[in-house]
């Protein structure tokens, strides 16, 4: 049953990565999705991904050999993994035998999302109380209660929920907060004229989503990007799907809210512990590099 519930979030998370197309719905208009291409282009590309990136379902049993005895403890993304990748960012729903799979997980191992998001637009899309939840790419953590502070504990407080559930929230980009306020509000003005356009307020940072945005207009929107960054230097732009990001200069990310999580969670240096991260975005390499380099496979 536990592994049929990993296996299983497996093939979803693989399917959407490996899915010939991101684009769900039909828009018309020459937007940025679009790639023109049948289906035969689609399928060679496919064998070839194939080639390079060869599916670990078809090895799932050896991979989980190394799981033997150990604790797992499950890392994912949202957007691209356990959703598929839609046109609407706010209708990124999950399915509910997604939903299931997961809840399978969270009972059996310690499970956190790390998102992009703002960690209450996931926590509103997944609506399970057994995971943590990590968002703003890792810059909002809701994590185990801690007994100790953590070392960094002016970014840390613990709070219960309407449940009485306890737990400690991390945000070590607190300070940035007024300035990410006013860009946003800067970005969402100046923007408004581009078609397509779509602002979206992640809390500690923000997307500019270009999806919708017809390919002539898009020099235009991101030199917007550009000229509204340069007035904030404490801040700087990373790139996901069809999406601009804007984040604070710290040095936390995906692959630092893992450590934390692993570590606030009383894993760190286990060699007992065996963490799994599935994640489909350029911002989740930042967790694999952890993976790299502790040699975790
Ligand atoms: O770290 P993630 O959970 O993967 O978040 C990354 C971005 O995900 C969302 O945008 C992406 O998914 C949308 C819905 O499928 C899609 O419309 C968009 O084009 C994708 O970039 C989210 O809306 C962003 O804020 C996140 O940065």
């Amino acid at each position: 049953m536990v592994k049929q519930s990993i296996w299983w979030l497996y093939r979803m998370g693989l399917k959407k990565l490996l899915s010939k197309s991101q684009i769900v719905q039909p828009i018309s208009g020459k937007i940025q999705e679009v790639e023109p291409s049948g289906p035969d282009t689609e399928d060679e590309k496919y064998i070839s991904w194939l080639k390079e990136h060869p599916c670990a379902l078809a090895s799932f049993h050896q991979m989980m050999k190394p799981a033997k005895g150990k604790q797992i403890v499950v890392f994912l993304d949202y957007d691209g993994t356990l959703s598929p990748i839609v046109n609407d960012p706010n209708r990124a729903f999950m399915t509910d035998p997604m939903r299931s799979a997961l809840n399978d997980v969270a009972r059996r191992f310690p499970t956190a999302i790390i998102s992009g998001r703002s960690r209450d637009k996931v926590y509103a899309f997944v609506k399970l109380d057994d995971v943590y939840y990590a968002g703003s790419h890792g810059m909002d953590i809701m994590g185990p209660p801690l007994q100790v502070k953590y070392h960094h504990d002016k970014y840390q407080i613990n709070a219960q929920d309407e449940k009485g559930k306890e737990f400690t929230i991390f945000q070590p980009a607190q300070e940035y907060l007024p300035s990410i306020e006013k860009m946003l509000k800067e970005l969402k003005t100046r923007t408004c004229n581009i078609t397509g356009a779509f602002v979206e307020d992640n809390r500690f940072c923000i997307s500019v989503h270009y999806r919708h945005v017809l390919e002539e207009d898009y020099e235009a929107l991101e030199q917007i990007v550009w000229s509204v960054l340069s007035d904030y230097p404490c801040f700087h732009m990373t790139r996901g799907k069809k999406v601009m990001e804007i984040r604070p200069s710290i040095k936390w990310n995906k692959g630092d809210a893992l450590e934390y999580l692993l570590d606030t969670l009383g894993f760190s240096n286990s060699s007992n512990v065996l963490p799994f991260y599935l994640g489909d975005d350029k911002t989740d390499e930042d967790a694999f590099k952890v993976f790299i380099q502790n040699s975790i496979y």
